[in-house]
């Protein structure tokens, strides 16, 4: 089955309860939040304030994607803002394993994300720890760019290596995911799609949404 996430990186600001319920009523599957720190992305979001507000408008997982540096200080502030799931970034953690078990002794399903030139190789060993893998399918730091096409192979070659090392793994792709783009990433083998602008810039969330998953479970 497919996960839609829509990235609020895309919403409107100005009435983001609002912006979350009308995702939430069209279907939306998770909440994808995109926490920046203008170091280790050129860009700066938001914090553990906005995943507590959140929380308090939507009853659906919230999944925080962390593009920052030393994610290990701030996680344990994410986890108790209500975060059900954690990636962070492959490039950033030197001690991957360990981190990956902090988040998970915080009772918060941990995820590695890895930047489209960033190699499998680097979670072959610690595979197991893992809830979801989300593969970075644009560079990170913002909204609306084009998907990167060898962003297929690099899915096709997860599925294989979670196949033997944890079948139960999600994987999941963020950037460039659109109505053109979703049915080979789901043919590849993920099964959560984030998609911000794809989702936010349309008039009509329902139809958008259910556009998505309809290309991706055919
Ligand atoms: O993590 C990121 C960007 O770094 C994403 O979650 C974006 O928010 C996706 O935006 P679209 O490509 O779907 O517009
Ligand atoms: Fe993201």
């Amino acid at each position: 089955m497919a996960h839609i996430a829509p990235s609020i990186l895309s919403a409107d600001f100005t009435c983001l309860g609002k912006e979350l319920s009308a995702v939430e009523n069209a279907g939306a599957d998770w909440i994808h939040i995109d926490v920046m720190d203008g170091r280790f992305v050129p860009n700066i979001t938001y914090g553990p304030i906005i995943v507590q507000a959140c929380k308090r408008v939507t009853s659906l997982p919230l999944d925080v994607h962390l593009m920052i540096e030393k994610p290990e200080a701030i996680i344990p502030d994410f986890a108790k803002a209500g975060a059900d799931y954690i990636s962070v970034h492959a490039e950033t953690c030197p001690h991957l394993h360990r981190t990956l078990q902090q988040i998970r002794e915080l009772g918060v399903k941990p995820g590695v994300a890895l930047n489209p030139a960033t190699p499998l190789s680097c979670i072959e060993y610690i595979a197991d720890q893992l809830d979801f893998v989300l593969i970075m399918s644009v560079n990170p730091g913002f909204g609306g760019q084009k998907f990167i096409e060898s962003s297929i192979e690099k899915i096709k070659a997860l599925s294989d290596l979670l196949a033997k090392k944890n079948p139960f793994a999600i994987i999941q792709v963020d950037g460039g995911i659109n109505a053109d783009t979703i049915a080979s990433v789901a043919r590849a083998g993920a099964s959560c799609f984030v998609a911000g602008s794809a989702i936010f810039n349309t008039p009509d969330y329902n139809d958008t949404i259910a556009a998505l998953r309809l290309a991706a479970e055919r």
